[in-house]
């Protein structure tokens, strides 16, 4: 029997709900043998960011030859990558081990508010990162940094789903969290058709985490095989749950259930 394997290259959340925590979670609920490698550590709650520690170039690269030389990545996903010299490691790592079914969640800023890419990594994330791109998965504010301008409307986030397309992601998830919209609505470019996926909106302050859990909930079915609308459609419900039964931990914004899916299946 073939266990599906997959690997995140991300920053580490202390409080578990977000980044590699979040990510690993998701994996095991899924069903998919979950590994990683840290680019940074992050002293992080509910409230805030207290703390930002980058991990040497080394020190990532190594933990990618260490999983990918042994183990092997059926899939794999990137979150948080602070600097560019990060960005770079990671790229030849994917390059070098041929690490298809890509994930990049182009994390920029905690829920908190707090920065997690520094300046400069925003214009190399499209230049190094974006065209290895099985999926790239940003919010409304991470595709409006990315395309330069503001994406108000269903048409203008079209067009820039097509634009990063067009600068080398096979397929492109624009979320729908932070659209103003009674539901929440996510759309999907697979390089020649667009798709919605759409779910109701939970009015709760209960979504740190949400993007890394999607994520990896996408990379955890593109491990198994799956088809793409399936990948999509899978990771939307995982993610719909985990919100939707919240778990009230911390005094800010709290973690999703990573629980929930599984549960509600069981
Ligand atoms: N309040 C909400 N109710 C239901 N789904 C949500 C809500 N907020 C976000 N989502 C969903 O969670 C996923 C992550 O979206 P988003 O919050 O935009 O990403 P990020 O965490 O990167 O900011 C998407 O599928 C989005 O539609
Ligand atoms: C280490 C780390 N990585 C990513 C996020 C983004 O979290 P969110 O999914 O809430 O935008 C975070 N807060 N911390």
């Amino acid at each position: 029997m073939h266990t599906p394997r997959a690997l995140t290259i991300a920053g580490s959340d202390s409080g578990g709900g977000a980044g590699i925590q979040a990510d690993i979670k998701t994996f095991q609920e899924l069903g998919v043998f979950g590994m990683t490698a840290l680019t940074a550590v992050t002293a992080q709650n509910t409230r805030d960011v207290t703390g930002i520690y980058e991990l040497p170039e080394e020190a990532v690269a190594r933990q990618i030859d260490a999983v990918a030389e042994d183990i092997g990545v059926d899939a794999a996903k990137t979150g948080m990558i602070a600097s560019v010299s990060i960005m770079e490691v990671v790229a030849a790592k994917v390059k070098e081990h041929r690490i298809h079914g890509l994930v990049i969640d182009p994390v920029m800023i905690a829920k908190s508010g707090v920065p997690l890419l520094e300046e400069p990594a925003r214009k190399a994330l499209q230049e190094i990162l974006l065209p290895l791109a099985r999926i790239i998965t940003p919010n409304l504010h991470e595709a409006e940094a990315i395309v330069g301008r503001e994406l108000d409307t269903e048409e203008k986030r079209k067009d820039a789903a097509r634009h990063m397309a067009d600068l080398g992601a096979e397929a492109v998830i624009i979320k729908g969290g932070h659209v103003e919209d009674d539901q929440a609505t996510d759309l999907l470019f697979d390089g020649s058709r667009f798709y919605t996926f759409t779910a109701p909106r939970f009015h709760t302050p209960h979504t740190h985490g949400t993007g890394c859990t999607f994520s990896a909930a996408l990379t955890a079915s593109l491990a198994k095989g799956k088809p793409l609308l399936e990948t999509v459609e899978t990771a939307k419900q995982f993610i719909t749950e985990a919100i939707q039964h919240p778990l009230h931990i911390g005094g800010g914004h709290g973690p999703t259930n990573h629980w929930a899916y599984r549960s509600s299946r069981t």
